[in-house]
């Protein structure tokens, strides 16, 4: 079998000081290169911490990884400094937030932020590259996708051009939280149908961040379920839908729209 790409063991966070509270209790959870894995729970399980801690990203001062480790590659990013961070996070592991918004500048072109995104090839291969992700990722006109800004798209295309700019440096692991929850049902559908097919192609991992276990069921291979700032559940999509050991587990498939 192969090595996992990331091996998250034991990780608590807490907030605050006198006395600080722990919101999430000895996560564990190991993710496979090119797998789609989710991490699913109701809103304040824990998910977006635990996802956020990976890459440094909790509040400061106020949150506090207090044990466990996260080894991407052997190496534990719990222990990073925020330079060795920073060489990861956007390179080797990407980020879709929930609100495009987050990752894209409203006054500059699109154009300018992709070309930002691959920074080391000459800038004309670095527009090719950019326009052969651009269409597979379904815009037919390129072109005009460039020379346009964020507030000319709408949230779909905003968050498929998020994905582009996530892909193109050709990271190992994108982190995806809630990538499409802002978004209607029919385009939440086409967005992680792209998401899902452009990962495949470039063989990159993704960590799905989601409450929504119609999604797990549509799109992954393996989850965790997390409740109350613990995974109570792991395995493949398929078995823990199909036969879920948890109760809480349960409720989450029963909540699935038919
Ligand atoms: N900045 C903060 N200060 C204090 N507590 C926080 C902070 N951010 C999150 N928490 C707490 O940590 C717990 C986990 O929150 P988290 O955002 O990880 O949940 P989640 O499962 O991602 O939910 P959502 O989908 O709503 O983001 C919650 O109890 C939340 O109240």
């Amino acid at each position: 079998m192969n090595e996992p790409i990331l091996s998250v063991e034991n990780v608590s966070v807490a907030f605050g000081v006198s006395p600080p509270k722990q919101v999430t209790f000895d996560v564990s959870f190991e993710i496979f290169p090119g797998e789609f894995f989710a991490l699913v729970g109701e809103s304040g399980s824990g998910k977006s911490v635990t996802s956020m801690s990976l890459l440094g990203l909790l509040p400061r001062p106020s949150a506090k990884v207090i044990s466990g480790s996260a080894k991407f590659h052997g190496m534990d990013l719990l222990k990073m400094s925020t330079k060795e961070l920073q060489q990861i996070r956007g390179k080797k592991i990407a980020v879709i937030f929930q609100e495009p918004m987050q990752a894209l500048d409203p006054v500059r072109t699109i154009k300018s932020q992709l070309l930002e995104a691959i920074p080391k090839i000459p800038p004309k291969e670095a527009l090719e590259k950019i326009r052969s992700f651009l269409k597979s990722a379904g815009f037919a006109d390129p072109e005009r996708v460039l020379n346009g800004y964020p507030c000319e798209m709408s949230g779909g295309m905003l968050q498929r051009i998020c994905i582009v700019m996530a892909l193109i440096p050709e990271p190992e692991l994108i982190i995806a939280d809630e990538p499409t929850t802002a978004l209607d049902v029919t385009v939440q559908a086409a967005v992680l149908a792209v998401l899902k097919r452009m990962a495949q192609e470039s063989k990159t991992a993704v960590l799905l961040i989601t409450h929504n276990m119609g999604l797990v069921a549509q799109y992954t291979e393996r989850v965790a379920v997390m409740h109350l700032g613990r995974i109570v559940e792991t395995g493949k999509s398929r078995d823990v839908i199909l036969q879920p050991q948890e109760a809480y587990t349960q409720k989450l498939i029963a909540a699935i729209p038919r």
